[in-house]
């Protein structure tokens, strides 16, 4: 009947929530060579400041922590939690330091996975 709703279940091959995709943009995430000040959440005992600064931590291991979970709904609930990343990266750290670069180089590496799994 073509008013009939596909049951969705988690074979559902056709990846219509983007959650293979998550999973895929996470794995190269972690495995990236500047990934190393996103690994894990900020120390903010050893970072003086962050925790006032910073309202919403975020980091790859918690968003790992998070998918394994099933706690995003979509590609777009994930990317936001992603670039929660970088703009916490861009508000504690200056341009021209180690850990600004990197987020940087990560931030512009994600953009352009991102969009070229989705074309
Ligand atoms: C993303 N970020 C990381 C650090 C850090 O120290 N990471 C631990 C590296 N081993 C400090 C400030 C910051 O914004």
């Amino acid at each position: 009947v073509s008013g009939a709703k596909k049951a969705k279940t988690d074979k559902d091959d056709n990846n219509t929530n983007g959650l293979a995709t998550c999973r895929m943009l996470l794995a190269e995430l972690e495995a990236h060579q500047d990934a190393w000040p996103f690994l894990t959440p900020v120390n903010h005992k050893a970072v003086p400041g962050y925790r006032k600064v910073i309202k919403k931590p975020m980091d790859f291991s918690t968003i790992r922590e998070k998918l394994t979970n099933n706690q995003y709904l979509n590609l777009e609930t994930f990317i936001v939690d992603v670039n929660l990343v970088f703009e916490n990266c861009e508000r504690f750290n200056e341009d021209d330091s180690e850990i600004g670069r990197a987020g940087h180089r990560m931030r512009s590496f994600f953009d352009k996975r991102w969009t070229e799994l989705l074309k």
